[in-house]
């Protein structure tokens, strides 16, 4: 349905990994409950990576299974390698996500391997996890740029992005990680994915850092594509480059979707309380204009109520 945006919330993965503060299970597990309590259906839950490069992420196992089986709601988890993929079926993962980027500088710091490395740790994952009957997302970090090699060709992007979708993805998201992409960037990028790839198997990943993901959100839909990352009161951060923002808060894109009379079947207000909520537990700041312009009103309203 063209006039629907699905929406993909990662606060509780890529959010979380990069917060200073490591949540325990019974949190990350309330905050994922809350967020499919308001209408999101693909929720990032953790990722099986080593504990010692990522300890906000560890006992994602446990997150798994404590969490409530929705038949409505689709929890994924970044798995890395094999092992991260046995850890994953073993804890009952019903869908999967391998990540590479489109620049080995990054790689190399992000899994400490090239780019070609990772796409054979990928291409392993994929296998096992599609006999097992596991469906498989892909992501390209890097798409507009490095924080170690500076810029990225559109050529890079395309090649990774191809290579997963022919080794089985049923989609690439495509990342700004160190969110520098402007909106000229942003059309060049998708028009020529376009020619090449199918847009409805595109995502866009885009993190706030220089306040461009809105306009980029909003040029990457007008080019078609329909499925969108984003993070709950804009939580996260990147460990691999200094000053970087997370993804555009969650908040913010529902609140440009209704503008635009798309639907993506989030309850605003709830979504705004459920990032007022995380904001407090992590205490620091609300990093949604929309969330945090809504979580005023309502506070107004329920002083109001009580004279
Ligand atoms: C990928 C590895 C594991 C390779 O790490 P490595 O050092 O190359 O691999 P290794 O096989 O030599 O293993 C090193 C250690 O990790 C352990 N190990 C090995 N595999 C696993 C596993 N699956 N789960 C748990 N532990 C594991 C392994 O047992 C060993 O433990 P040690 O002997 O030191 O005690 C490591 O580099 C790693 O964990 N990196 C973390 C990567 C990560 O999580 N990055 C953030 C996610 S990507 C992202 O955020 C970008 C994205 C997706 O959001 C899009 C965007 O914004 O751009």
């Amino acid at each position: 349905m063209r006039d629907h945006v699905t929406l993909v919330e990662v606060g509780a993965r890529d959010g979380l990994q990069n917060e200073a503060q490591t949540l325990s299970v019974a949190l990350r597990c309330e905050l994922i409950e809350r967020l499919a309590d308001c209408g999101l259906t693909r929720i990032e839950a953790g990722s099986f990576v080593s504990p010692k490069w990522v300890p906000q992420m560890a006992d994602s196992d446990a997150v798994l299974q404590q969490l409530k089986a929705r038949s409505d709601v689709r929890y994924s988890v970044l798995t890395p390698n094999l092992r991260g993929l046995d850890g994953a079926l073993s804890a009952d993962a019903k869908e999967v996500a391998v990540f590479t980027a489109a620049s080995d500088a990054f790689t190399q710091k992000n899994t400490n391997c090239s780019v070609a490395e990772s796409l054979e740790r990928a291409r392993a994952v994929v296998d096992a996890a599609r006999t097992a009957g596991i469906p498989v997302r892909g992501y390209v970090s890097t798409v507009m740029g490095c924080p170690y090699q500076g810029d990225v060709s559109i050529d890079a992007v395309l090649d990774v992005s191809q290579s997963l979708l022919e080794m089985g993805c049923y989609e690439v998201s495509l990342g700004d990680t160190i969110g520098v992409g402007t909106v000229k960037q942003t059309r060049e990028l998708i028009r020529a994915l376009a020619m090449q790839l199918p847009v409805a198997q595109l995502a866009v990943h885009f993190h706030d850092t220089y306040g461009q993901a809105l306009a980029n959100i909003h040029a990457a839909l007008e080019l078609g594509v329909r499925t969108v990352d984003s993070s709950v009161a804009g939580l996260g951060g990147c460990p691999y480059a200094a000053g970087a923002s997370g993804n555009l808060a969650s908040e913010d894109v529902v609140y440009l979707l209704q503008g635009l009379g798309l639907s993506c079947g989030v309850d605003l207000q709830q979504l705004a309380m459920t990032g007022a909520w995380i904001s407090q537990q992590l205490q620091r700041d609300h990093s949604s204009k929309a969330g945090k312009a809504i979580a005023a009103k309502q506070a107004a309203a329920v002083r109001e109520s009580q004279g």
